[in-house]
């Protein structure tokens, strides 16, 4: 089994409550409330300022450039369409930006700045797997339903479903799954408690914008 799969397997019951919301199913069906909308996306624009860090840093700590080229890519993506799909989400629902991270995004933003400053690689893919393959698991299925819906939900369902994104969950599988094997015991403990805990913290997140981040207005 790979790595990965074998990490994922690990935490079950947290993977599974993080890849089958309620948030994400009425994203998907088109209901959500737009209020619960408004203040997951002012979370998450929050969260992707440190993931871009995080991203960096891996990019810069690839074993070679081959290794380093899709995660480049995908860091254009994430400042690009995803970067411009959050403002113009925020404006077409008339919700400025937040100033103030909620406790659930805090967590997260701690879990990723921490990732990066270890300067290990295999603990800045653990983050990064489990944030790209979750959502992954939850949009893949809807995909087809994205182009029936406004863009601040169909959008988001199409920047994480694709091949393109499944070549990203692809990649970064593939980064830790190669690594893998060359760690030593303590370096891949450190690891799987990043992967744990990164899942714990993406069902949170859902959690939270479920019963409905405050809302800045
Ligand atoms: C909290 C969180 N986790 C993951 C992703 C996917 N990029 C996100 N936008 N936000």
């Amino acid at each position: 089994m790979r790595p990965t799969e074998f990490l994922k397997s690990q935490c079950q019951s947290n993977w599974d409550a993080a890849t089958a919301h309620a948030f994400t199913d009425a994203l998907c069906d088109g209901t959500l409330d737009l209020d619960k909308m408004r203040g997951y996306l002012q979370q998450d624009y929050l969260f992707v300022e440190e993931f871009v860090r995080l991203l960096a840093a891996a990019i810069s700590n690839a074993p070679s450039l081959t290794d380093a080229v899709p995660a480049a890519q995908f860091l254009a993506v994430i400042t690009g369409p995803e970067n411009t799909y959050f403002q113009r989400s925020l404006a077409a629902l008339d919700a400025p930006e937040a100033e103030a991270a909620a406790p659930q995004t805090q967590a997260f933003l701690i879990q990723m700045r921490d990732a990066r400053l270890t300067g290990k690689y295999e603990e800045m893919l653990a983050v990064l797997v489990v944030a790209e393959w979750t959502y992954l698991s939850w949009a893949a299925p809807q995909e087809k339903r994205a182009a029936g819906l406004p863009f601040y939900f169909g959008e988001w369902i199409t920047l994480h479903a694709g091949p393109g994104f499944e070549g990203v969950v692809e990649y970064l599988r593939g980064q830790l799954d190669a690594i893998w094997p060359s760690l030593s015991d303590t370096a891949q403990t450190a690891a799987t408690q990043r992967f744990f805990d990164t899942v714990q913290l993406e069902r949170a997140f859902f959690d939270a914008a479920w019963a409905g981040f405050e809302v800045a207005r």
